[in-house]
């Protein structure tokens, strides 16, 4: 949907995509390239964590500054508060904006740590890996194949329901290039 919208990005990362594979199925080597794909997806991640909050549990009494949390609470942590807070992020923290990864997620943003659309710590997505190469797999063969824009029928409402997702889903308006 993202890329959809952002026509310029689209263009952007297809022609890194052709560049890099040559026409042929990406491997490893390649997807290690795509510097523009991964800052979209990185990006696409921010805005939209499918997994919207990872949770805790006190094993023990904790203090964080002025606030005391017992034994035995259980801590949600708002991943999309924390992936759009302006403080953060910069004025254009709500705005589509890959370049903001062009250094990685330290350069991204002021506390890298508030990144987690994998979690965080031990219990980190144990997929993470695999989901990333999954998604420029997917994406990589889709933009060297087609341009697409969004269809007029789209209506944007993220709704969480297991995960987010979009709660009319996303109809493209896809062209063999
Ligand atoms: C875009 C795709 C994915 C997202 C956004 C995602 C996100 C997450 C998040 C937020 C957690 C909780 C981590 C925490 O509590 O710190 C998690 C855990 C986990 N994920 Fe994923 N995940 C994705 C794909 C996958 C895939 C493809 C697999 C398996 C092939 C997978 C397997 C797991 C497992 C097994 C855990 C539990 C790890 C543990 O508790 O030790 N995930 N994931």
């Amino acid at each position: 949907m993202l890329l959809a919208v952002n026509q310029d990005w689209q263009e952007r990362v297809r022609a890194e995509v052709l560049q890099v594979c040559q026409g042929r199925i990406p491997d490893g080597d390649m997807l290690n390239k795509m510097k523009q794909l991964t800052m979209v997806i990185h990006e696409t991640l921010r805005l939209y964590p499918p997994a919207t909050v990872v949770s805790r549990e006190a094993l023990q009494d904790l203090k964080f500054g002025n606030l005391t949390v017992p034994k035995g609470v259980n801590i949600w942590i708002n991943m999309v508060s924390l992936h759009t807070d302006a403080k953060l992020w910069g004025p254009d923290a709500y705005k589509f904006n890959p370049d903001r990864f062009a250094n990685g997620v330290s350069g991204a943003c002021k506390f890298p740590g508030v990144y987690m659309p994998f979690g965080v710590g031990t219990r980190v997505c144990i997929g993470q890996n695999f989901a990333m190469a999954e998604l420029k797999i997917i994406l990589a063969l889709i933009l060297s194949k087609f341009s697409f824009s969004l269809s007029s029928k789209y209506i944007h409402k993220p709704c969480l329901t297991l995960v987010l997702e979009p709660e009319y889903g996303v109809e493209l308006l896809m062209k063999k290039l």
